[in-house]
């Protein structure tokens, strides 16, 4: 008999939740910045320069570049929940340091050093999501570590904003960071790593153990059948030692064209996530609108971070019935249009730059105001659809070469992040803000073409479809015929599972 789990058990939305705590973890740390960079003021004995604001933010992004390529191969080897506390770990470390600092250097060093626990967390909690979740939820569980990512970015602006006038204030912001990793290591103490972890390291009475907690209703053969099912996945990955596995599933994941077809695409979106450029406003929000003439820039900041994470819980609710591909088919278009706006209303601002910083005679304008309604435009538009879909990176590789394709296609997303955060001031000095706009316009324009050519829709369908779907081409108009005949026939089955709920355990 199959077992047909449709709802995931409060297990599984236990641990989806405490692994959320590493988005959280990304979304403060990469959030309070923006605040801090406005209110550290001359805390270092100076007033930062832009260059300083520059490498202050990228260093996070740097870091954690480095770490999501590392960990992708170490999560295999030492497994999911210990490589996730030491981020834990990282995250402490890299905070305290940036409490205690007194210079642009030792600020720096912390950022660092708080970003290897950012990059680490990145990859390791949306695959432990996607490792525990019951296929039909998948999409939404990982959807739920992007709002603890907004949650997070939103909750430091708020702080920020709170403690903007409060002398030092900033180290409080930073200070606070210490507490969720805190929770998520004491809690990982007594939890499990995933069945499909322990599978790979021949623990199968454990795996059993955990699989009996997490699936509703795991009757001692369809636990068996479970893991014969991780089994017969993991023996398609040859190679005794994690090295030798690690060199099969680098030739495989650029040697098979379907394996090539979905790294090409996470790595794409990524980059299309990055470089469209959002996290120029995530980081330097307070710093633009400081720019345009607002006393309380910080403030005004909460609104793009309130309208990301409010418009990424509707993405919660729909990504899984509207479909990935319908979504950034409407992301994008609407990103380019408030992007011009923005271009066109910073024409009109006679903004001056001294010093490397910006700001305008007078008070805010009218356009000033333009700049702010297409900032929150923009933002709802890139939340809707680009800002959670790239997330969604495992569902498109086969379990041989997942490990490694989201490591790739998370140090895509640190790489552009990386180049946004270290470049963005810059661009608005020398290029104009008008300039900058209009070139993310651009690359947004680009990007809904290379969704529309490439993106097929992959809501839905198991995993050896998404890989049928991208053998011999991405096969866009059979990918969504496929997937409105799944969407159908979900709805019949749970139509006529309602008197009688069976349950299945998906492979992960
Ligand atoms: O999905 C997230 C989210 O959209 C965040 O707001 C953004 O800062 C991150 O870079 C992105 O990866």
């Amino acid at each position: 008999m199959v077992l047909e789990n449709e709802k995931p058990s409060l297990m599984v939305l236990f641990l989806t939740f405490l692994a959320s705590i590493s988005g959280f973890m990304f979304g403060y740390d990469t959030g309070y910045i923006s605040s801090a960079l406005v209110s550290i003021g001359d805390s270092f004995g100076k007033t930062l320069s832009y260059g300083n604001e520059q490498f202050i933010t990228a260093a996070t992004s740097l870091g954690a570049l480095i770490t999501a390529i590392i960990s992708g191969l170490i999560v295999d080897y030492f497994g999911r929940k210990p490589v996730l506390m030491v981020s834990n770990i990282l995250f402490v470390i890299g905070s305290v340091i940036q409490c205690a600092s007194h210079n642009v250097w030792t600020m720096i060093i912390g950022r660092l050093i708080m970003g290897f626990g950012v990059g680490t967390g990145s990859l390791i909690a949306p695959l432990y999501i996607s490792e525990l979740a019951p296929s039909t939820f998948r999409g939404r569980l990982v959807v739920l570590n992007v709002l603890g990512i907004t949650g997070g970015q939103l909750i430091a602006y708020a702080i920020g904003a709170g403690l903007d006038s409060v002398h030092n204030g900033w180290r409080i912001v930073v200070g606070i960071s210490i507490i969720p990793p805190v929770i998520q290591f004491a809690s990982f103490l007594f939890l499990p790593d995933t069945p499909r972890f322990l599978v790979m390291k021949g623990k199968f009475d454990r795996a059993a153990k955990v699989i009996n907690r997490i699936y509703n209703g795991a009757t001692p053969e369809l636990v068996e059948e479970k893991i014969r099912e991780l089994q017969i996945a993991n023996s398609e990955i040859p190679g005794r030692s994690v090295l030798q596995r690690y060199k099969y599933s680098l030739i495989k994941i650029h040697t098979v064209p379907s394996n090539f077809r979905a790294l090409f695409l996470a790595c794409a979106l990524q980059a299309i996530q990055q470089f469209t450029g959002f996290n120029s406003l995530m980081y330097f929000s307070a710093t633009i609108f400081k720019a345009i003439g607002f006393n309380n820039s910080t403030a005004v900041s909460i609104i793009v971070a309130g309208t990301n994470f409010v418009v990424t819980l509707l993405a919660f609710f729909v990504i899984d019935r509207v479909g990935r591909r319908r979504m950034l088919l409407l992301s994008l278009p609407l990103m380019m249009i408030f992007l011009i706006l923005c271009a066109v209303a910073f024409h009109f601002i006679d903004i001056h730059f001294e010093n490397h910083s910006a700001y305008v005679n007078g008070s805010v304008s009218k356009w000033g105001i333009v700049v702010v309604i297409a900032m929150i435009l923009y933002t709802a538009s890139y939340a809707i659809g680009i800002g959670n879909v790239p997330w969604q990176q495992s569902e498109l590789f086969p379990q041989s070469v997942r490990g490694l394709g989201t490591s790739f296609s998370t140090a895509t997303n640190w790489a552009g992040s990386l180049v946004i955060s270290a470049t963005f001031l810059t661009m608005l000095e020398n290029i104009t803000p008008t300039g900058t706009f209009a070139l993310f316009a651009v690359l947004s324009a680009l990007s809904f073409v290379l969704v529309y050519f490439c993106y097929p829709e992959l809501s839905n369908l198991s995993l050896e479809e998404v890989e049928m779907v991208l053998t011999g081409g991405f096969n866009i108009k059979a990918s969504e015929k496929l997937a409105k005949k799944r969407k159908r026939q979900r709805i019949n089955n749970k139509m006529k599972d309602q008197d009688k709920p069976s349950t299945q355990i998906n492979a992960a």
